[in-house]
């Protein structure tokens, strides 16, 4: 086929350019200072002199114009017309950009998402999104961060090894709210020992601002001063004045509408990523893009549910999961048609070598599958690609527990669960 791609910006999108990989080249120069800062610990004489924010901030900009060189150079060698400017959907099949008027067979709506706020909560000055936390240029003293979840803890986490001083503000009673209770609660803990603050069942409800400093009003009263507010509360589909709604395509809130196929009600126009409801993940908007070219090309691809696709969020501990949490599969299935078990790091000969605390947790339907397994602890993100396969393929704990893992690792910690599940335990009792 064919391909045009219309991009206003730069190609890659927030994940290059403002989300992914500029946080997690951030998120490794604050372990280098947490290792750093550790090195006694291993027997190394070591400490943090001071973090120098510039060249910080210049190992994630080499970084990340790396990639996006050498994703440029593929978009060419592949003979894809990249289109320069702000694309509007002018009819079912043909977008404006400029003066240009692209017709295509069909359409692909994969216009993202920006860092939203709340009514009242205007972005500026010191209250800030992540794209702005990003690129500040100090290191703040002390940071307010509105939103424990995925976005929020992360930044948290990275201020942390850093040496400020960090305040969480957090709706639910948890972090990290979509996540297994258990790992939630590790990871309030592990905060906590860090000098992590959180205040957790509280919502916002004001805030002032001067050249120095933010004050935050909290609805139990509670004010907290610092140099910058976060407002990590969610991301919004950008498909405003995008011409979507004048070219007849049923939208929800802003979000496109789709079938489980990602066909929107107009015939030809499809549409992936942020701006289709559900999980606000990179990793589903590749796969949902390879989908989409498949079933244009009539190859009839699987369609893979929101539920089996990895979650990594990569603050101190990491955290990763796929699959039903405990309380969504008994939800689903009856709680007494399910199992779990919990293996705890503190039995992995590796974990301990990293200095981790953390668990695995995996869940299975009695006499059937493993619908989810959750995790937290140091690189745990390195053992989700096991355990998206074992979700994925439906396999039992039986067909997994005879399967080998390397020894010393961290994978051997799903060995050690599939092995309790399947009711053989190892290291467990
Ligand atoms: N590592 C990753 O995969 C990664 C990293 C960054 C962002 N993302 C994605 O980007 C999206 C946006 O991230 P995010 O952290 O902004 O959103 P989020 O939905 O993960 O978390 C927002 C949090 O803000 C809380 N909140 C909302 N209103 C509030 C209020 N008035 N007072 C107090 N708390 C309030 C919510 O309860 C929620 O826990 C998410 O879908 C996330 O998965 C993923």
């Amino acid at each position: 086929m064919t391909a045009a791609i219309i991009e206003k910006d730069k190609l890659g999108g927030t994940c290059l350019h403002r989300g992914c990989v500029p946080t997690k080249a951030l998120l490794h120069s604050a372990e280098v200072a947490d290792v750093a800062r550790e090195g006694a610990t291993y027997g190394i004489n070591s400490s943090v002199e001071s973090i120098d924010i510039v060249a910080v901030n210049a190992f994630r900009e080499k970084l990340v114009a790396g990639k996006h060189k050498g994703l440029q150079g593929l978009i060419k060698a592949n003979g894809i017309t990249v289109f320069e400017g702000e694309g509007r959907l002018a009819s079912p099949n043909t977008v404006q950009v400029g003066a240009d008027t692209i017709v295509g067979k069909n359409v692909v709506l994969a216009s993202g998402s920006y860092s939203r706020s709340l009514p009242g909560l205007e972005i500026g000055g010191r209250v800030i999104t992540s794209e702005h936390a990003l690129e500040l240029q100090e290191i703040p003293k002390k940071v307010i961060v509105l939103g424990g979840g995925v976005i929020g803890v992360e930044f948290a986490s990275v201020w942390r090894s850093f040496g400020a001083e960090v305040t969480i503000v957090e709706g639910l009673p948890h972090l990290v709210p979509n996540e297994e209770e258990s790992v939630s609660k590790q990871l309030e803990r592990a905060f906590r020992k860090r000098g992590i603050d959180y205040k957790l069942g509280v919502r916002f409800q004001g805030v002032t601002q001067d050249d120095s400093s933010v004050t935050v009003t909290l609805e139990d009263g509670t004010t907290l001063t610092a140099d910058y507010l976060l407002v990590a509360v969610g991301r919004g589909p950008a498909t405003a004045g995008l011409g979507y709604e004048e070219a007849g395509i049923e939208m929800d809130r802003g979000f496109v509408l789709t079938t489980e196929r990602l066909a929107t009600n107009v015939p030809g126009v499809y549409a992936v990523g942020d701006i289709v409801p559900g999980l606000q993940l990179a990793h589903r908007g590749y796969q949902q893009g390879i989908f989409v070219a498949e079933e244009i090309a009539g190859l009839n691809p699987v369609v893979v549910a929101d539920v089996n696709i990895p979650k990594v969020t990569y603050c101190d501990p990491e955290i990763a999961s796929v699959g039903l949490t405990e309380a969504k599969a008994a939800e689903q299935y009856g709680a007494e048609n399910i199992s779990s078990y919990e293996y705890n790091l503190a039995g992995n000969a590796k974990s301990s070598i990293l200095g981790t605390a953390g668990t695995v947790k995996a869940v299975r339907l009695n006499d059937g599958p493993v619908l989810g397994v959750h995790m937290i602890g140091a690189r745990v993100g390195e053992l989700v690609g096991e355990a998206q396969l074992i979700v994925n393929w439906e396999a039992y704990p039986e067909d997994v527990a005879p399967f080998v893992h390397g020894h010393p690792t961290q994978n051997e910690t799903i060995g050690e669960a599939m092995l309790k599940l399947a009711g053989k335990p190892l290291h467990a009792i």
